[in-house]
């Protein structure tokens, strides 16, 4: 058989191959609307997502991979299959802090496909807002970085928020040095968003020691500041810089190399238990000696693994706290439950934000 043959023959096979998964997504899409009129008839009307179910579908498909996709590309595959089924029940609308080609954009794509209708809003607060009025399903917002540590705005709008965290995303952040100027010496500013420009201080300090460094509200505006200035520059992602047409002079000049940033996503519901999950609480008790302690020791004797632990002031008295705490297990687990429950008799103040499935990877 001569190459162009065997090319014509392979060729063959893959739209083969392709009507059979034509033939097959649209057959998972009638079961998507079928479970849609279950959950209807059932009185779910308002509540399609399922993010714990999704979950499960995504964690099945990794495990039952046998290559040679990377696990990473199967969950791709599988998050926009599932993501375009939703929209068929019923699209979502997510907010999510922009405006468009924020890294808090992406990890709303990571989470939910493109199969929903997304609400750019230019601040933290107008995405609890939104979805706590109902405009918005679910919202999106980053909650910490790697290198740069928490996002304080997103932890104390909790404390008032009756919103849940229904799930995380995790996403590695790689800023580029983005500009309409040739000879990236010529740079005389730089825009980011403030953690943009924290998260590149070193190369900033070496590269561009002259450059005016100016914090706007997101990577994805500091792109358009930088497209109206030749002299100026954005630390900002591939999808900003396309956006508004900037040449990536630099590209991943981000002081750390595993620069990963923690978003969550917001809503009204609380998932089930999905087998791998995290909870997320927030707890004060009264200034005394050993009060911390005390108060995290029961996670302690139910060999409860805490994996993140932050304080707040509380801005009720000077010099008072309140703690975010990141528990694995969901808090219906009988003994994370039993945990919470004598973390209860002892602390002035016990919310939980949410339990949630753990980010896929
Ligand atoms: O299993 C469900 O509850 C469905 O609605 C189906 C499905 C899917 O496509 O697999 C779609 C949306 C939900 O968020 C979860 C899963």
């Amino acid at each position: 058989m001569s190459d162009d043959d065997a090319l014509q023959s392979v060729r063959a096979r893959i739209d083969e191959i392709d009507e059979q998964l034509l033939r097959l997504i649209n057959e998972r899409a009638e079961a998507a609307r079928e479970v849609a009129r279950i959950k209807r008839e059932a009185g779910d009307a308002g509540d399609f997502y399922r993010p714990a179910r999704e979950v499960e579908v995504l964690r099945r498909m990794r495990e039952a991979n046998a290559g040679p996709l990377p696990d990473a590309d199967v969950t791709r595959l599988f998050r926009e299959i599932m993501s375009a089924c939703l929209a068929l029940q019923r699209p979502l609308t997510v907010a999510f802090l922009g405006p468009e080609g924020t890294f808090t954009q992406e990890a709303a794509i990571k989470h939910f496909g493109h199969g929903v209708k997304s609400l750019p809003l230019d601040g933290i607060d107008a995405v609890f807002r939104e979805v706590e009025s109902g405009s918005a399903e679910y919202g999106v917002v980053p909650v910490e970085n790697s290198t740069e540590g928490v996002v304080s705005h997103t932890l104390d709008r909790f404390l008032n928020s009756s919103l849940h965290i229904v799930g995380e995303v995790e996403l590695p952040v790689r800023h580029n040095l983005a500009t309409l100027a040739e000879d990236p010496s010529t740079v005389q500013r730089v825009y980011s968003h403030q953690q943009g420009l924290a998260q590149c201080r070193v190369w900033l300090d070496t590269n561009l020691p002259r450059a005016e460094r100016i914090a706007v509200s997101s990577t994805a505006e500091a792109a358009r500041l930088a497209a109206e200035d030749p002299t100026a520059a954005a630390l900002a992602s591939d999808a900003a810089a396309e956006r508004y047409g900037l040449g990536v002079r630099y590209p991943s000049v981000q002081d750390g190399a595993a620069n990963t940033t923690r978003f969550l996503v917001l809503g009204e519901q609380s998932p089930p238990p999905s087998g791998e999950d995290k909870t997320s609480i927030v707890v004060a008790r009264e200034n005394r000696p050993g009060g911390l302690a005390g108060l995290l020791a029961p996670l302690a004797r139910y060999g409860l693994n805490m994996t993140r632990l932050e304080s707040r002031p509380s801005r009720q008295g000077m010099w008072e706290y309140v703690f975010f705490i990141d528990i694995l297990g969901h808090a219906e687990d009988p003994t994370l439950k039993r945990a919470l429950g004598e973390m209860q008799q002892l602390a002035s103040l016990l919310k939980i934000l949410g339990s949630y499935p753990r980010a896929a990877h």
